[in-house]
């Protein structure tokens, strides 16, 4: 393998996504003269553009997809290779493409994001949601469906059963409650009306690349145009392309075959038994299907409550498995429970000079105690961004400490077309019994919930535009005392900024 190598480069990242490109900007600008290679399994690659901080750990920015020449021009000494690595050789610091081409690299890192952890592999009626292709799939799955069953109470399904119209939604979820991955009950209840009400008209365009499917191009393949003078050709389904990100769906049309807005059920706390196609339910004894009628749907879908529903597919919105398989073999990667490469606080995993980011990769150094890792763009951004600059420190001899963003969690997103900000240890994570919860909520306007432990604020939920953001962020950072102040501390009459000043 050593004697094939086409050309070896001071630092390989693989994977064209978020962390990928971000730690690529970092180390390109850090020490320009250097050789980097970007080897991406996508057509294109992500990147981040109108970065904003919104406060000393929140940030906001959108993603652009852009062809990969851009980045090209930008940094002179960047080589972006389109293939995917199939082997990797970490003795021999080597690794080769599908396309049969070895490298070899001084320093590595691998960027290789997350796919999506399916109910079940290989059935074609149970779809996932990851990159621009598996969207545009569900897109045109949707515009033929009446009915659908989404399985998962995380991200993707919250956003998926507030967007999709003219078509019946099952939402299948296994807790008491929806969105479990961001909220507690209280939360879930404030938004559940909105799964009721008409979605508001909207009146700013989006800010963020869309994308339209045209006609199958020839040869089979879609072309995906973004609205941005960005064009994109369709990659195979064999390959993984970039997750998507914020306002993914503003891009696509997710209405189904039939007219009306959403309708979307609810059956709290059930797991999927079985999924079965037409064929084998008229096999399978007759008293499983309840009201359904064997033959009028394509798939069915028994759920652990005993109910079963024939629909046009199911959504397995279940999370997400980082992407290692391609690099495991051969190679002496420790792995963490959620099968992500374990990465110390310089972004390094077991293998020397080999360092990880992004979805791909677990943090296992020794977390900040408001800190915890979420799959997320904002992290995949600060790790991309932090291993670049671990890289470079160590090429560079010179001491880095773990960057501040790890102090405290936090994350801006929106469901139901709320704003919610999410600080620290916003649902209680690893407190146990010990922590308190003060909770100010106004019916259609907003909730905010704080985290109270020993005194002092520990995590918030914000949804709506409570602009309380900053001061909880400079609360939950300077550690101050709180229980002079007790309820007071969410009473709506007190302009909490002037409070604290
Ligand atoms: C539908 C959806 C909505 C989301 N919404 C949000 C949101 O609103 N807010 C938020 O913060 N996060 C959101 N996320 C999560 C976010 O998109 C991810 O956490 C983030 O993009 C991960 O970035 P990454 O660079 O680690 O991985 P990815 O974006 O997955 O990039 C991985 C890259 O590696 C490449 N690759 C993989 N294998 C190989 C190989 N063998 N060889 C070469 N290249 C390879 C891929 O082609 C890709 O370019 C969403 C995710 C999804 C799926
Ligand atoms: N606005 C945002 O911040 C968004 C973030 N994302 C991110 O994208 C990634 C993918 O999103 P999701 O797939 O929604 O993952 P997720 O991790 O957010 O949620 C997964 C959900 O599936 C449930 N689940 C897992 N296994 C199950 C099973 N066998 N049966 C039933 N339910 C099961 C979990 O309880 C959880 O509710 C995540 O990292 C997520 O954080 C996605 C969409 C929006």
């Amino acid at each position: 393998m050593a004697n094939r190598k086409e050309k070896t480069f001071r630092f390989i990242i693989i994977g064209g996504g978020i962390a990928g490109v971000t730690c690529v900007e970092q180390l390109s600008s850090q020490i320009p003269s250097a050789d980097v290679a970007l080897i991406t399994a996508s057509p294109h690659i992500k990147t981040v553009t109108n970065y904003r901080q919104v406060s000393k750990t929140l940030e906001e920015f959108d993603v652009e997809e852009q062809a990969s020449s851009v980045l090209e021009e930008k940094f002179p000494n960047l080589t972006v290779i389109h293939s995917a690595v199939k082997s990797l050789h970490t003795r021999s610091h080597s690794l080769e493409t599908t396309d049969g081409r070895v490298f070899g690299y001084e320093k590595l890192c691998i960027c290789g994001g997350g796919r999506p952890k399916l109910l079940t592999q290989e059935n074609p009626y149970v779809l996932g949601i990851r990159d621009t292709d598996s969207a545009q799939e569900l897109q045109k799955r949707l515009s033929k469906a009446k009915r659908i069953v989404v399985v998962g109470n995380g991200g993707i399904a919250l956003e998926l059963v507030y967007e999709v119209e003219g078509c019946e939604v099952i939402w299948a979820v296994k807790d008491k409650a929806i969105g479990n991955t961001f909220f507690d009950a209280g939360a879930a209840q404030f938004l559940i009306p909105s799964l009721e009400a008409a979605k508001p008209e909207k009146d700013t365009p989006c800010k963020r690349p869309r994308y339209t499917t045209e006609e199958p191009a020839p040869g089979g393949s879609h072309t995906f145009t973004a609205d941005r003078n960005a064009r994109r050709q369709g990659s195979s389904s064999t390959e993984a392309g970039s997750a998507l990100g914020p306002d993914w769906h503003e891009g696509i049309v997710l209405q189904g075959s039939e007219q009306g807005t959403r309708r979307v059920s609810l059956e709290y706390q059930c797991e999927v038994e079985k999924i079965f196609t037409s064929e084998e339910l008229l096999n399978s004894p007759p008293q499983t299907l309840g009201h359904e009628n064997v033959g009028s749907w394509p798939v069915y879908i028994k759920l652990t409550n005993g109910k079963t529903f024939g629909c046009d597919f199911v959504v397995s919105a279940t999370g997400v498995v980082p992407n290692t398989e391609p690099f495991l073999h051969g190679n002496n990667f420790a792995l963490a429970d959620d099968g992500g490469l374990q990465v110390d606080d310089h972004m390094m995993t077991s293998e020397p000079d080999v360092y990880a980011a992004g979805d791909v990769c677990t943090a296992c150094w020794e977390h900040s105690p408001m800190w915890q890792q979420m799959r997320l763009w904002t992290q995949a951004r600060q790790m991309g961004w932090y291993a670049g600059r671990c890289m470079a420190a160590q090429v560079l001899s010179e001491p880095i400490e773990l960057d501040f963003c790890f102090e405290l969690f936090s994350h801006i997103t929106k469901f139901f077309n709320y704003k919610v900000v999410l600080l620290g240890k916003f649902n209680g994570q690893g407190l146990g019994s010990d922590h308190e919860l003060l909770v100010r909520c106004t019916k259609g306007l907003e909730y905010v919930k704080v985290v109270l432990s020993g005194g002092r604020m520990v995590g918030a939920v914000l949804i709506g535009e409570t602009d309380l953001e900053e001061t909880f962020e400079n609360l939950i950072l300077n550690e101050m005392d709180l229980t002079p102040y007790g309820e007071e501390l969410l009473n709506p009459n007190i302009d909490i900024e002037d409070y604290f000043d």
